[in-house]
């Protein structure tokens, strides 16, 4: 599918503000794809559709993960971790993309995972610093991001983790275990 087209589609989909987030996210995952090597069409349907599922009914989406055998940890770590793995599922449905390059970048922009592609990782890094994000910490990944995207992906995992722990709100365990992964890898 062209970039065009999914814009369109997405468009339909969300909010004016959310599109235009994910405006931002083409825009800084483009970018970053040039500058780490990755397939400049994958990354633009990757991140046109991220956030596709957002706006589904909660109901409807935690049906989808029954429905189709879904980690069950997905209902137990609260719903916004929903609109990731449901939106790689209907993008696959709906519009017939199948690159699991895409579908995964889509699945896992929430929580991140352990050993992510390079494309997974662009994804959740334009996420979290597309130009319309503005709340602490945010210019640090942005610079890291220029430098090392390893680097960036640690400070924003961590930063997500410590906010959700401020709050007293549970961790998805893929993301600690991201987390971890990258700090053993790093020794
Ligand atoms: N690892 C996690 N475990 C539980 N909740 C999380 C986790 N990561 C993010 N969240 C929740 O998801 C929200 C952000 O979802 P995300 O898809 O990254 O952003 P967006 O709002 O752009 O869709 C956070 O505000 C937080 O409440
Ligand atoms: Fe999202």
């Amino acid at each position: 599918m062209e970039k065009d087209k999914a814009l369109c589609i997405v468009k339909e989909k969300l909010p004016n503000k959310r599109y235009v987030h994910t405006l931002g996210v083409l825009e800084t995952a483009v970018n970053l794809a040039q500058k780490y090597g990755v397939d400049q069409k994958k990354v633009e349907l990757a991140a046109v559709f991220h956030d596709y599922a957002k706006f589904r009914p909660i109901d409807e989406m935690k049906q989808i993960v029954v429905n189709e055998n879904m980690d069950d940890a997905l209902l137990l770590y609260g719903e916004e971790l929903l609109h990731g793995p449901v939106g790689a599922y209907l993008v696959k449905q709906e519009f017939g993309i199948k690159d699991e390059d895409i579908l995964d970048a889509i699945r896992y922009h929430t929580t991140g995972r352990p050993n992510m592609t390079l494309l997974e990782k662009i994804i959740y890094i334009a996420d979290y610093i597309e130009p319309n994000r503005s709340f602490k910490g945010v210019e640090e990944v942005r610079e890291l991001a220029q430098q090392d995207i390893d680097a960036a992906l640690i400070t924003s995992i961590s930063n997500t983790i410590n906010f959700l722990m401020k709050k007293k709100q549970p961790v998805f365990p893929a993301t600690l275990a991201a987390y971890n992964y990258l700090i053993l890898k790093e020794e």
